[in-house]
């Protein structure tokens, strides 16, 4: 029989095509940040009965928490088209130019990590939310000319990891700013109840619970361990995944019972024992793990932090003595006075 290996590629390819098939397709399917979802619930159905474009959109919180698929949420409830692109990949004004004349009327354009957009690009944005219009600048030096584009309204939807980064000005030209907080539990558990079933995957309550516990609060992680889980159950020809198998499972993968991967204990383990529990600023603690500073803040540092493991000081990163606990480590006595 020939061997048909699966290259890194097409793994990948699948694990996107998953977490895009278990994506929300509509509000009323969106689980919890129940005040985001009413607000944008009533903004959206206002500018229907208007019928309007929906007020521009800020979505900041975490990565994996949902602003990707709420602003797909917005293109279908408005039912309009939509484009996606994202800061970094808007390099000067004229991709920026590109992208907003090819827009059409009512189409949602999405913006993800806005904070990393070019400033001159960002201020032509400005004009662009404000103003539908922007001025293109042909030529260079004293030749230079400058001709105003009319463009048709539209809807930006901006995320952020880091709303805090946004000059006050784009910021100020959103109508509408979510942020998206950690998930509960409970709410976890309905994430996975609903990909479970897309999946036709059996799981039963301490399951998904032990499941839910190790999902540090984000979707995306939750549907992601639920998928190895679904690997393991099919490899061991199991029917049914229980609290046993679940725990089996994901310990395999390195996920252990608070949810901390492999990057949280690495950095929980160079704060404690190559910094002594800190003060340690931010990239010299990204160095000693391997990471860049941004994985640190962003990814791993938020959970560490709702944890109670990890604080921000001004004189830098300090472990906490839950951190010293998880680790199965003795905290070093602070010197009296
Ligand atoms: N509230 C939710 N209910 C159900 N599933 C959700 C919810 N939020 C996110 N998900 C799932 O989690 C996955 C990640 O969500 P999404 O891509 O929208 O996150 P994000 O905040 O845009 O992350 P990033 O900033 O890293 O792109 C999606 O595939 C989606 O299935």
């Amino acid at each position: 029989m020939t061997e048909h290996p699966v290259s890194a590629l097409e793994a990948d390819a699948e694990e996107r095509r998953l977490e895009a098939a278990l994506r929300p397709r509509h509000l009323d399917e969106f689980v919890g940040q129940q005040r985001v979802r009413e607000q944008l619930d009533l903004m959206l159905a206002a500018a229907r009965l208007r019928g309007r474009t929906a007020d521009h959109v800020l979505l900041s919180g975490p990565p994996g928490l949902g602003k990707t698929t709420l602003a797909m949420i917005v293109a279908a409830e408005m039912n309009a088209p939509l484009r996606l692109s994202s800061g970094p990949a808007i390099q000067n004004a004229g991709d920026l130019a590109a992208i907003l004349s090819s827009l059409t009327e009512g189409e949602v354009l999405f913006l993800d990590e806005i904070h990393r957009m070019s400033r001159p690009a960002e201020e032509m944005l400005y004009m662009a939310m404000e103003d539908f219009r922007v001025d293109i600048v042909v030529g260079k030096g004293a030749g230079a000319t400058s001709i105003p584009l009319e463009l048709p309204p539209f809807t930006l939807v901006g995320a952020t990891t880091r709303a805090g980064l946004l000059p006050g000005p784009l910021r100020d030209r959103f109508g509408f700013t979510g942020h998206l907080e950690f998930y509960a539990e409970e709410e976890l558990e309905r994430v996975l109840r609903r990909s479970s079933a897309l999946l036709d995957m059996r799981v039963d309550s301490d399951g998904y619970r032990q499941i839910a516990s190790r999902s540090r609060g984000t979707p995306r992680i939750a549907n992601r361990l639920l998928r190895r889980v679904r690997d393991w159950a099919l490899v061991k020809g199991l029917d049914t995944v229980d609290a046993g198998a679940a725990s089996d499972a994901l310990t395999m993968y390195e996920v252990d019972a608070r949810g901390l991967d492999r990057l949280d204990r690495g950095v929980l383990t160079a704060l404690c024992t190559v910094f002594g529990g800190g003060p340690v600023g931010l990239t010299t603690l990204a160095t000693a793990v391997g990471e860049e500073a941004e994985t640190v803040e962003t990814v791993a540092e938020p959970f560490l932090i709702r944890e109670g493991m990890v604080a921000r000081t001004p004189r830098g990163r300090v472990a906490l003595p839950a951190a010293w606990e998880h680790l199965g480590l003795t905290a070093p006595e602070v010197a009296p006075g």
